[in-house]
């Protein structure tokens, strides 16, 4: 059977890596840029001993997702970094809100407490969660805003709930499904009538769930135990993140992959015997095709024979961000921590800082990641500034927000242009209508990526194998 994957982003290559192991060569890789990785971008200062990352940073080794990608970084054998929960990167998490800056709680000890921004201890929010019933129909969606507000206040949603959802897909938080984050929760919530009662009720049957995903029923991957057994919060690669990609790229090409870059598909056409890609210098012919692209990249690819599918994935929206690296020489962080998020109730043009020299050693530097922009884009970043300007509002708020005055040693701007789906109200049901779609019509044309079953990094590289896992066998 000949397969291809569109796209060389951390999914195409783990459906690259699946399919090679579920069925061998002759298989192709096509990616329309000059390098693997997509958002995955790290920028190694050799002169400097210090890496700016432009995309994602660290990985999180939780449930089966985190399990997946450790059984991944074990056969490739990749140098980790970890962060344990004990660390002061784990453990500190800030927010600015009220013009300060607020650590957020980090043991049930926090929740008695009443800690700026918010004006009552944090248990009168569960205690809210237990006197108020279940109030949606069963198997319906909400914005993560709105179920936030009704199971635990305002006051959650908007200082706790919404900055959370800014530092996982820079998205609005009244706009985004319930479903993208708590799934879990809600189902519990409609099943038991509320959140607490649900998780106290269900948390014995946790090991049975866990197991029911089937992939790990036997043994769990070596680096999975050990994570568990170190406490783990997160973690990173030597080097960057954009290790990962090249070790993937290196692994995959030793297996006589072929992997082409620079060769952007233009367009799809569905035969009686498979699908004919229209490439850079040919049309290709393969039985089947896994696309990894963005949903907007892949709509026009099919538009010519199935517009309606076309058309519903340009349904899901994406947004752009602003993504700001600086440099200083020494330390002049006065508080350690993971960095701090910005809620959007504060109206500021930034979303937050990552502060990487705190998660990670930079050799005596001080490294911080401003974003800026998401869903609120347009508002602050529509009249197109210059990178003189955009870099002059993160280092405004940084003086504003760290007290760090000094002009950066080193900067980088990146504008990362529509880098971040967004799972709005519904999505759930607009994913499974386009599998549908593809069932229906018998396409042999497979989705994954961060576009459909969750936008991390865990989450991508197992919707690559679990699409691989469920093609049909010729
Ligand atoms: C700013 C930012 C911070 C993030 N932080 C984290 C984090 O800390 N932790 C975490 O887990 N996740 C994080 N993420 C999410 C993570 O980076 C993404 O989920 C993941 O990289 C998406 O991978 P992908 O392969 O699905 O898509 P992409 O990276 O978008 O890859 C798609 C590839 O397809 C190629 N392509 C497009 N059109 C064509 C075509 N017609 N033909 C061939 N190739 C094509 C593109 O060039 C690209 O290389 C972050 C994302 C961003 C943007
Ligand atoms: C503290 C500041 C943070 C900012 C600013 C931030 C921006 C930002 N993040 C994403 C996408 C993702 N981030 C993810 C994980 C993650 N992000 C932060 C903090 C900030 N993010 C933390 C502490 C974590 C780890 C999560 C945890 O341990 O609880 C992820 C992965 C989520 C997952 O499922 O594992 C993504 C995706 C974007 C696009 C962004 C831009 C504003």
């Amino acid at each position: 059977m000949t397969t291809a994957v569109l796209g060389g982003g951390l999914s195409g290559l783990s459906a690259g890596y699946y399919l090679l192991r579920r069925f061998g060569n002759p298989l192709t890789i096509y990616e329309a840029s000059p390098r693997v990785g997509g958002w995955i971008r790290t920028e190694a200062r050799k002169d400097r001993d210090f890496i700016f990352e432009t995309g994602p940073r660290t990985i999180r080794p939780v449930g089966v997702p985190g399990a997946n990608t450790l059984e991944l970084m074990e056969e490739l054998q990749l140098p980790l970094k970890p962060i344990p929960k004990s660390h002061v990167a784990a453990r500190n998490r800030m927010l600015y809100a009220k013009g300060q800056l607020c650590m957020l709680p980090n043991s049930p000890r926090g929740l008695f407490g009443v800690k700026p921004p918010f004006t009552q201890p944090l248990y009168k929010a569960l205690l809210h969660d237990l006197a108020t019933g279940s109030t949606l129909a069963k198997n319906e969606d909400e914005s993560i805003y709105s179920f936030a507000e009704r199971r635990f206040g305002k006051e959650i949603a908007d200082y706790a709930i919404s900055p959370m959802i800014c530092g996982i897909c820079a998205g609005d938080a009244k706009e985004i499904s319930v479903r993208f984050l708590m799934d879990g929760l809600f189902e519990k919530e409609q099943k038991y009538g509320g959140v607490l009662k649900g998780t106290l009720y269900a948390r014995f049957k946790e090991n049975v769930d866990e197991k029911k995903e089937g992939l790990f029923d036997q043994d769990q991957p070596k680096l999975y135990a050990q994570a568990l057994q170190e406490k783990w919060a997160m973690y990173s690669i030597e080097g960057g993140l954009e290790t990962l990609p090249c070790a993937m790229r290196k692994y995959l090409g030793q297996r006589d992959v072929n992997v082409q870059l620079s060769n952007q598909c233009k367009n799809l056409t569905f035969t009686k015997s498979g699908v004919r890609m229209s490439l850079r210098n040919a049309d290709v012919p393969v039985d089947h095709v896994v696309s990894s692209l963005p949903a907007h990249k892949l709509a026009p690819l099919v538009k010519q024979q199935h517009p309606s599918l076309c058309e519903q994935l340009l349904e899901i929206p994406y947004v752009d961000v602003v993504v700001v690296n600086i440099q200083y020489d020494g330390n002049l962080l006065k508080q350690d921590g993971f960095g701090l998020l910005v809620p959007p109730i504060e109206k500021l043009p930034i979303l937050g800082v990552i502060f990487d020299s705190c998660c990670f050693d930079m050799n005596g530097n001080t490294v911080l990641t401003v974003m800026m922009g998401g869903h609120w884009f347009d508002q602050w970043f529509g009249h197109q500034p210059s990178q003189k300007e955009i870099l002059d509002t993160a280092t405004k708020y940084v003086g504003q927000i760290l007290d760090i005055q000094e002009e950066p040693k080193f900067s980088r701007v990146h504008m990362l242009h529509k880098c971040i789906p967004q799972y709005t109200v519904g999505h759930k049901r607009r994913v499974e209508s386009i599998r549908k779609y593809l069932r229906d019509y018998k396409l042999p044309l497979s989705l994954c990526g961060a576009a459909y079953d969750g936008v991390g990094i865990n989450d991508v590289i197992l919707s690559a194998r679990r699409q691989v896992d469920a093609i049909p066998r010729f």
